[in-house]
């Protein structure tokens, strides 16, 4: 499934928060959006899942614009899992992941053993078989992240968006959740904070700045000092990363500097 964003521009009122941005993800591809806080990335995402609609520029996913789909189309085509989780009652973990699977429903059709099944070992998958019973608001940050991509796993979509889906996991998590992701070979577009996992698991990145898109390309085309000096105003050194042999992001601050002694400051000169 390929998207295409064509000069999206998306504005509340008389505030433009989008100008002019564009972006494609090739189907299968893996792109990674990256960028400040309050760049636009969320808002990128959100006027692609049909939440926040442009008012200039298109969406296709392919070839369709997403905005003629029918929601039972489009939930057949997206699945989304969103930065704040929008479960407003108390279900249970299954109940949750079972959501999932409305797409594929007529109207009031029940749940059968297949759904059940497909949730289960998509509850296997982010490890939260045992959680199945448990209430959804007593879960952890990190639990209730989990779920919710078991629950986007179950909608079956060709076209996953992830709005900072390692947002709330430990550092396992973080990588088993990135590696099921990449393993279901499907086109995947995520807002990632985190650089060094945006340079180990996607095939591209998109750069927002001010409500710009400023750069794209792959992560060893574009992950150098000099970016993201200009885009997060933050000095690094960057390196090839000895196992993966992706780019990897080492951050600093002036402060935390080793402190060197005059006399090996004169002999380092
Ligand atoms: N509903 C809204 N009302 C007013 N301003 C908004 C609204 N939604 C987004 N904005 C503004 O638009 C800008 C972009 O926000 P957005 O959430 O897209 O950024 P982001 O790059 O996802 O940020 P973060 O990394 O912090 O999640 C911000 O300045 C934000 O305050």
């Amino acid at each position: 499934m390929k998207l295409v964003a064509d000069n999206i521009s998306v504005g509340l009122e008389k505030k433009t928060i989008l100008s002019d941005v564009g972006l494609e993800v090739a189907a299968g591809e893996f792109v990674g959006l990256i960028g400040p806080n309050g760049s636009g990335k969320s808002t990128l995402l959100k006027s692609i899942y049909r939440t926040m609609k442009p008012y200039a520029g298109w969406i296709s996913l392919d070839g369709d614009d997403v905005y003629k789909l029918s929601a039972k189309e489009n939930a057949q085509r997206m699945a989304v899992v969103r930065q704040e989780s929008s479960i407003e009652f108390d279900f249970t973990v299954m109940e949750i992941v079972l959501m999932g699977r409305a797409p594929h429903k007529r109207l009031f059709q029940q749940d059968t053993e297949a759904d059940h099944d497909i949730c289960e070992e998509a509850l296997v998958r982010v490890g939260m078989e045992t959680y199945a019973s448990r209430s959804f608001f007593s879960l952890s940050g990190g639990e209730k992240q989990r779920v919710l991509i078991a629950r986007a796993l179950v909608q079956q979509a060709k076209f996953l968006v992830l709005d900072e889906p390692t947002n709330h996991l430990d550092v396992r998590y973080q990588l088993q959740v990135m590696d099921l992701v990449r393993a279901l070979g499907i086109t995947v577009l995520a807002a990632l904070h985190d650089l060094n996992i945006a340079a180990m698991y996607c095939d591209r990145l998109y750069v927002t700045k001010k409500g710009q898109m400023v750069a794209n390309g792959t992560p060893e085309q574009i992950l150098n000092p000099q970016l993201i000096r200009d885009v997060f105003g933050v000095e690094t050194e960057v390196t090839t990363h000895p196992i993966t042999g992706k780019k990897h992001v080492y951050f600093f601050s002036e402060s935390c500097r080793i402190k060197q002694s005059p006399q090996e400051v004169s002999k380092a000169q």
